[in-house]
């Protein structure tokens, strides 16, 4: 039983924040939430009467943080011990060491990230914007068609974003193989990270032994995520190098750096960088936008007053002769407080991704030991009273102040924090800002209605799958505003 005796880095320097209370050998084991994470964090902030909150199971220690200045205390103000990832054994057995947002704090990730960083910050957000566009109104043309098809069109629409900007790569079907393994490796994947998904991940020792050994069996499942994985990362890529040595490409991320600079072609290490990020943008960049986009959609037919206050300040901008664009968006405040309130009544990753701390230090007075696992429970800080009275409302006009302008909330949480706050974030704000602006602009959402004429309820009901929450699959009606639009979905954009 050595493997069961908690690790200690060094010398205990103060009192641990309050927590469940640790059993003897197993510690908190027991405690810890196979799901609903955010939730019971909430319940033991109120058990325990704390803000911060530390439990310990098998020499893994983690500290869950319910409150914003907390958050901003740590993986803000000390993020150069904030920032690292833990080093999880699955993870690398399923090679999702690739993936830019599970590397270690290290070298590796800087280089990736600052890439990323070049790629993706502000400026060079706007690069996309004619790729959103046009995959907008290629959403909009399939909820005009077939609008009892929201899953699927926001999963093409959600995939196709970010397969287009890191490849150049057009999916065409949902049966594509890019997007079928996508999924079934992130399920597969998620579900054993899951604390109770693997007892590889209590015991590590496990992933020594063969796969037939009893408990070993997700070993055998982690070759198969990583098999799929090789084949999503190098798979795109070839397809890429194949179209450019026959001279035909759409340039795209993945494209500009095989070209190389100067004339160059690329050395191999450049190529592994590029793949893996393009990689990690695919599988970061896609169920986030789709987890939001199908929220959004729910909260407009369950929300009609507010879909109509929303829907005639679109027209007003654009008088309902064409669709919206980006540079309407500052003249659209009360849509800007819309974005906002989605992105706080329902962030798809609840309590984010947690960052591991590289330091031993000292917090209110509590011990944080080197190699904790640091929690910020987006969810708690998204829904925390003193901040938005009556959280579980969706209420854009929160974001406004008494003379009726936007206030300066605009820290969308739903990104993370610190250093490893999304690196994708203005991509995707430009992305779920359009999508719902087109939406609103096109269509009339609405519950659908039984035989009697009276609206089916939807249920309020949300589902986790890994780390990410989506919007189980519900009915509601989608129809078109008026003619103008119809015209304006199907024209071809230039
Ligand atoms: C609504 C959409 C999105 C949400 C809510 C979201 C949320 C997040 C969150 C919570 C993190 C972890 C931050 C942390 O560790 O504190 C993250 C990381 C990341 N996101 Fe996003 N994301 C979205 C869209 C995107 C898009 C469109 C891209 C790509 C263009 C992207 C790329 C990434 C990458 C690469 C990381 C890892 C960053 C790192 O570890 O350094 N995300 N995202």
């Amino acid at each position: 039983f050595k493997f069961l005796k908690p690790v200690r880095n060094g010398k205990k320097k103060g009192p641990y924040a309050p927590g469940p209370k640790p059993k003897p050998l197993i510690g908190n084991m027991l405690d810890m939430p196979s799901k609903d994470s955010a939730q019971v964090f909430i319940q033991w902030g109120k058990k325990y009467d704390s803000d911060i909150l530390f439990a310990s199971a098998l020499g893994n220690h983690i500290l869950v943080m319910n409150k914003l200045k907390d958050a901003e205390e740590l993986f803000e103000r000390r993020s150069k011990i904030y920032s690292d990832r833990q080093v999880i054994p699955l993870v690398k057995m399923m090679g999702w060491d690739r993936n830019i947002g599970l590397n270690q704090y290290g070298e590796t990730w800087r280089v990736h990230r600052k890439i990323c960083q070049q790629n993706f910050n502000q400026r060079a957000a706007v690069g996309y914007q004619p790729l959103i566009k046009s995959q907008v109104q290629i959403l909009l043309r399939g909820l005009l068609t077939s609008p009892d098809r929201l899953d699927e069109h926001t999963k093409m629409f959600s995939t196709a974003i970010p397969l287009s900007a890191m490849y150049g790569y057009e999916v065409t079907s949902l049966e594509d193989p890019l997007v079928a393994i996508a999924d079934k490796s992130l399920l597969m994947g998620t579900t054993l990270l899951t604390p109770g998904g693997s007892l590889i991940n209590i015991f590590p020792f496990l992933r020594h032994v063969p796969a037939w050994f009893p408990g070993a069996s997700s070993r055998k499942t982690a070759d198969e995520v990583k098999r799929m994985t090789e084949w999503l990362i190098q798979n795109p890529l070839d397809w890429v190098k194949d179209k450019m040595a026959k001279g035909s490409y759409a340039p795209s991320l993945v494209s500009n750096v095989l070209e190389g600079q100067n004339g160059r072609g690329p050395t191999k290490e450049e190529e592994i960088i590029v793949s893996d990020i393009a990689f990690s943008i695919y599988v970061g960049g896609s169920d986030t936008t789709k987890s939001i986009v199908r929220t959004f959609v729910y909260l407009m037919a369950t929300h009609p007053d507010i879909q109509r206050k929303a829907q005639s300040e679109i027209d007003r901008i654009t008088g309902g002769v064409r669709l919206p664009d980006f540079q309407d968006r500052p003249s659209m405040p009360y849509m800007e407080a819309m974005y906002r309130e989605l992105m706080r009544w329902m962030p798809p990753l609840h309590i984010g991704l947690p960052h591991f701390s590289t330091e031993d230090d000292i917090y209110k007075g509590y011990f944080i030991p080197k190699g904790t696992t640091i929690i910020g429970n987006i969810w708690a800080m998204t829904h925390d009273e003193d901040i938005y009275p009556e959280p579980n409302l969706f209420k854009p006009d929160r974001f406004f102040d008494k003379d009726g302008n936007l206030n300066d909330d605009d820290h969308v949480l739903a990104y993370g924090f610190g250093r490893r706050v999304c690196v994708g974030k203005h991509v995707a704000t430009s992305i779920v800002w359009l999508t719902i602006t087109s939406i609103l602009a096109s269509f009339d959402i609405e519950k659908v209605k039984d035989n009697l004429g009276n609206d089916i309820v939807i249920k309020d009901d949300f589902v986790e799958y890994g780390i990410l929450t989506h919007k189980k699959p519900f009915n509601c009606s989608i129809t078109l505003r008026s003619k103008f639009e119809r015209d304006l979905i199907t024209e071809k954009l230039d």
